[in-house]
């Protein structure tokens, strides 16, 4: 469905110099720094995966969704989506996807939510069954009649953020790009949306590409990633193979023993390479360790020969961490500059 090769897109930033003699000379010749945003990006996502883009701030997640969804075009390499150049053929490109950018509306703003749908729906062409069919959709789990007749500039960030959601599916897309969808949502209405997209996913077959900072959606939603770091794709695939790749992991017992959990606790810090307990509230003892210095299988030996117990887990390592580890990896090896190109003076435009 999607097809990324080679992208790059770079931005030229002029300098601004200080006092009036400087402002003058930049009337005549200004400098200016290139910003790599995206660095040689080459993916595939298939129809109907659904896959989380992320990396920090400033990685390049936004301006490859504004490439894929044709409102940037790149300084070099190519992208297809559905077959088409979305920046060569924006028309065709935009009847095919839906986007939500969290920071920008696609709504109008003094009219109601009711009033902008009407007009999607023209401008969309939308067939009356799909168009009643989405809006039950959207009114069973997004509650979007409560929206009512408020023009969009006076509802909440949330209030605005469901109905975001809601006009970015009116037209069944077949992708659908969301930039923080759940920006300003509270947990039941975060919960909703990813209900809403699920939903759309398993019934029409939606691609979806979301970038988030909220690990519970990208959770909820998605079933393969890509790690941007500094416009680099740094990791690819499942988010279960993320989640496998976890350096540090950690087991949880409760020991039937007389012995207190605090002794066993220091024990098995002093005792187990790369392992650190402490105490949970009900006298239970976590066991967190680096699986490069002792393995899971190390470690339930040891505590199998050693105490007599009674509960066991192992929670699942948070994502969270596991992309903490990835980035840290990124920097302690040093990828690309972000900052591509050397300053130069050039001719006023
Ligand atoms: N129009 C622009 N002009 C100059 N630099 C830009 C422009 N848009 C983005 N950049 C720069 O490109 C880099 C990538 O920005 P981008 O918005 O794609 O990051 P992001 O991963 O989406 O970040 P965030 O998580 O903060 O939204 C940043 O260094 C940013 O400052």
């Amino acid at each position: 469905m999607i097809a990324v090769e080679g992208l790059v897109k770079e931005f030229k930033v002029y300098r601004r110099r200080d006092g009036l003699l400087g402002s003058l000379g930049t009337l005549f010749a200004r400098e200016h720094t290139t910003v790599r945003a995206v660095d040689d990006i080459s993916f595939e996502i298939p129809a109907g995966a659904r896959t989380a883009y992320i990396g920090v701030n400033g990685a390049g997640k936004s301006t490859t969704i504004k490439i894929l969804a044709g409102i940037m075009r790149p300084t070099a390499g190519r992208c297809l989506v559905d077959g088409i150049e979305p920046y060569r053929e924006r028309r065709r490109n935009a009847r095919s996807i839906g986007v939500v950018f969290g920071q920008r509306s696609q709504l109008w703003w003094d009219l109601s939510v009711p009033d902008s749908f009407q007009i999607l729906r023209h401008v969309y062409d939308i067939p009356e069954p799909v168009f009643r069919r989405n809006l039950a959709l959207f009114r069973e789990l997004l509650d979007i009649d409560a929206l009512g007749s408020t023009p969009v500039r006076k509802l909440s960030l949330g209030q605005r953020m469901r109905a975001e959601v809601a006009a970015s599916m009116l037209h069944d897309p077949k992708v659908l790009y969301l930039d923080e969808p759940t920006i300003g949502l509270d947990l039941v209405l975060k919960t909703a949306v990813r209900e809403l997209i699920g939903h759309v996913n398993r019934e029409l077959g939606t691609t979806v590409v979301l970038t988030s900072h909220d690990l519970g959606d990208i959770a909820a939603i998605c079933d393969r990633v890509l790690v941007v770091d500094r416009g680099r794709l740094i990791h690819r695939g499942s988010l279960r193979d993320l989640l496998d790749t976890a350096e540090r992991r950690a087991v949880v017992f409760e020991s039937g023993g007389p012995r207190p959990a605090a002794e066993i606790a220091a024990e098995i810090t002093a005792r187990l390479p790369g392992a650190r307990a402490s105490v949970l509230e009900g006298g239970r003892v976590r066991v967190e360790f680096a699986t490069a210095a002792t393995t899971s299988r190390q470690v339930l030996g040891f505590l199998l020969h050693h105490y007599d117990l009674r509960d066991f887990y192992a929670p699942e390592p948070g994502l969270e961490s596991v992309i903490r580890e990835i980035y840290a990896a990124s920097a302690a090896s040093g990828p690309p500059p972000r900052r591509a190109g050397s300053s130069r003076p050039t001719a006023a435009a």
